[in-house]
């Protein structure tokens, strides 16, 4: 096929002709250029939502792309936080610190920032996301726990939250241990008490920890740091944790086991899980009843996870001898807690991952995930978007472009663009179900459908709960095939089922619009329309033609974009057989108008086109 007089290469060095590609009713020759990948949370590019009683809409002037990151971003600090992330923060945008905010103050400053960082002292409220009015579109947590930040209205405001998992774990572990053995003998009251001006060394006989049983509830990061020193210490220790892999456990030396066996049995309690509804005051009168007389509990989680009236009845009983905690359920505690000043009790104001070494850390470590945010990357410590280790995120990234374009283009394809109600993904992949995360890519082609037929903002954080508020069913499936197992996909096939087509082409023999797209030299590329087979790389806009296969086709087609000054980037025929249906896709730089648009369409061997933007 002479189709070479009507494409030239965008960039030359980079001219590919795709010989590899010999099935017989494929005829094309291909050229590529460079194109920058997508950022997955583009969410604000050149728009702004904005939410009215709850409905959300674009306003077009406010502007944080990732482009423009830089003078215009705006990042407000409401907790103290270490000067390197401050100065990683500066390089990029205007930084406020702003401590100690009223939340109506809070709700006011926000209204004009880009990004806010907290800590765990700052409520991020479902008022603050409103107050955000779209323009925030990160909230970065500077430690681990998100407690404080309603996570679900985050979500539907399409605002990524992120955190900082790991730089505070072993200064949470030593607090927790520094608390195991102050408790232990008694150090804060003896302290206390010489001080007074008394020398009470009877009063303070503490007890041993080696040989005592140790059940460590939440045996993730944290927790198995305090196992293993707990270990070295000379302490049988024992974990309970629904979620942690045996292995881990075993690594260490610790015995998983079940709640009740954990409390019933141990001589120490060490709490390291998160406050979720499942842990809300899961240590309460029914739960200190099962325990041991005379049990020590030290708290480094949430104060949330104690029903706090209970232990000090657990602590007036005498079936919790001693408690050590540093996290209440309102912090600060009241002056008059009887909690805090019981005097078996050992407190410290919140300061587990307060040591210089992990504030430091913590405070790097969200600068850039906030950052990287912020320039449209996926984030590895996303809390409410997939979370996705950072080789497979750069794994992904090209599919990911090509999901979202596949995702474009089936919805232009759609007559009136409006009515979807299911759309199916087929994954094509050397790798099993189980070795292909496709949550990314799922959200990107729903980002691609949604956000063309409709002035919602689509990013990984509210993919999943835009499409169910749309009524749109997304189903998945994923199709072992014998292709490269290098390659995390194959193809992906995008399906619109029970809608009219304004190209019937498009519409496969099965029923629904399907057009499906590869990775090829890292770049998107359109494979299969309906039931024809096609090669165009994904850039800039196309035209889909189906016309009687014949002589001078292309030619035709590429002398009216030619005349009206339209740049052909990319062309490529699929045919059914010789001299029957043929599919030209032509990847052109400009939007023809109308008359080229009309031109084409009067080509008598043409039976129909569709013009898509990409
Ligand atoms: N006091 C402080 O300054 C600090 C407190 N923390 C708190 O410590 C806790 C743990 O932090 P990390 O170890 O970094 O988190 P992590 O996520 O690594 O570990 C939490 C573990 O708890 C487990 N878990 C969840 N539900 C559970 C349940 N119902 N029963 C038992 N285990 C359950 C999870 O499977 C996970 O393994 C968090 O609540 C965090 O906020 C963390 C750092 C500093
Ligand atoms: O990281 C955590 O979960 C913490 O509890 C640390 O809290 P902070 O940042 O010191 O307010």
């Amino acid at each position: 096929m002479a189709s070479s007089a009507y494409t030239k290469p965008i960039f030359p060095s980079a001219l590919s002709v795709s010989s590899g590609e010999t099935k017989s009713k494929l005829c094309h020759v291909s050229f590529r250029k460079r194109i920058s990948p997508t950022p997955i949370f583009q969410a604000q590019r050149e728009r702004s939502l904005v939410v009215k009683n709850g409905v959300k809409t674009v306003e077009p002037t406010r502007t944080c792309a990732s482009e423009d990151v830089g003078e215009k971003v705006k990042i407000l600090v409401s907790e103290k936080l270490g000067e390197a992330g401050l100065r990683v923060l500066r390089e990029l945008g205007h930084v406020e610190c702003a401590y100690e905010l009223s939340p109506e103050e809070l709700c006011k400053k926000i209204s004009a920032c880009d990004a806010l960082i907290v800590r765990s002292g700052t409520k991020v409220t479902r008022e603050v996301f409103e107050a955000g009015k779209g323009r925030l579109k990160v909230v970065g947590r500077a430690g681990v726990g998100i407690d404080n930040v309603d996570l679900q209205a985050a979500t539907e405001f399409g605002c990524l939250v992120v955190n900082a998992p790991t730089a505070n774990t072993i200064a949470a572990a030593e607090h927790g241990i520094a608390l195991l053995a102050a408790m232990a003998r008694n150090v804060a009251q003896a302290d206390a008490s010489i001080k007074a001006g008394k020398w009470q060394r009877s009063k303070y006989v503490g007890v041993s920890m080696v040989g005592k049983t140790l059940a460590v509830m939440g045996f993730g990061k944290v927790g198995s740091e305090v196992a293993r020193r707990a270990k070295g210490l000379g302490m049988h220790v024992i974990a309970h944790d629904p979620y942690a892999p045996a292995d881990r456990a075993r690594a260490i030396g610790v015995d998983l086991v079940s709640f009740d066996q954990a409390i019933s049995t141990a001589d120490f309690i060490s709490l390291h899980m998160p406050l979720t509804p499942t842990t809300n005051k899961v240590f309460n009168d029914n739960t200190f009843a099962k325990m041991k007389k005379g049990v020590r509990i030290v708290n480094v989680a949430r104060g949330g996870v104690i029903d706090e009236d209970a232990l000090v009845r657990a602590l007036d009983s005498g079936i919790v001898a001693q408690a050590a905690l540093d996290v209440f359920t309102e912090e600060p505690p009241s002056k008059d807690s009887k909690l805090v000043l019981h005097e078996n009790v050992t407190v410290t104001p919140h300061l587990g991952a307060s040591t210089k070494e992990a504030q430091e850390g913590v405070a790097i470590e969200i600068a850039e995930a906030v950052l990287g945010a912020l320039k449209g990357e996926l984030s590895a410590t996303a809390v409410n978007a997939p979370m996705v280790a950072p080789e497979v995120l750069s794994e992904l990234a090209p599919y990911v472009v090509l999901a979202e374009k596949l995702g474009r283009l089936a919805v232009q394809l759609v007559s009136g663009g409006s009515g979807i109600k299911s759309v199916k993904i087929l994954y094509r992949s050397a790798r099993g179900p189980d070795d292909l995360d496709t949550r990314l890519l799922r959200a990107m082609v729903t980002k691609g459908i949604i956000e063309p037929i409709s002035n919602t903002i689509v990013n990984l954080v509210n993919a999943d709960f835009i499409a169910k508020q749309k009524g749109l069913r997304i189903s998945e499936e994923k199709v072992v095939v014998d292709s490269s197992p290098e390659l995390p996909v194959d193809s992906i096939q995008v399906q619109i089922s029970n809608v009219e087509s304004k190209f019937a082409s498009a519409v496969a023999e099965s029923g629904p619009i399907s057009i499906e797209g590869k990775v090829k030299f890292g770049e998107p590329h359109l494979t299969c329309v309906g039931s024809f087979d096609v090669d165009v790389s994904l850039e800039g806009n196309l035209i889909l033609c189906r016309q009687v296969d014949q002589p001078g086709m292309i030619g035709r087609v590429g002398n009216i974009l030619g005349e009206q000054n339209v740049n052909v980037s990319f062309m490529s025929v699929g045919r059914t057989s010789r001299r029957k249906k043929a599919i030209m896709a032509i990847g052109v730089d400009e939007e023809p108008n109308k008359e080229a648009l009309d031109n084409i369409g009067d080509v008598p061997a043409i039976e129909e086109f569709v013009f898509l933007k990409l």
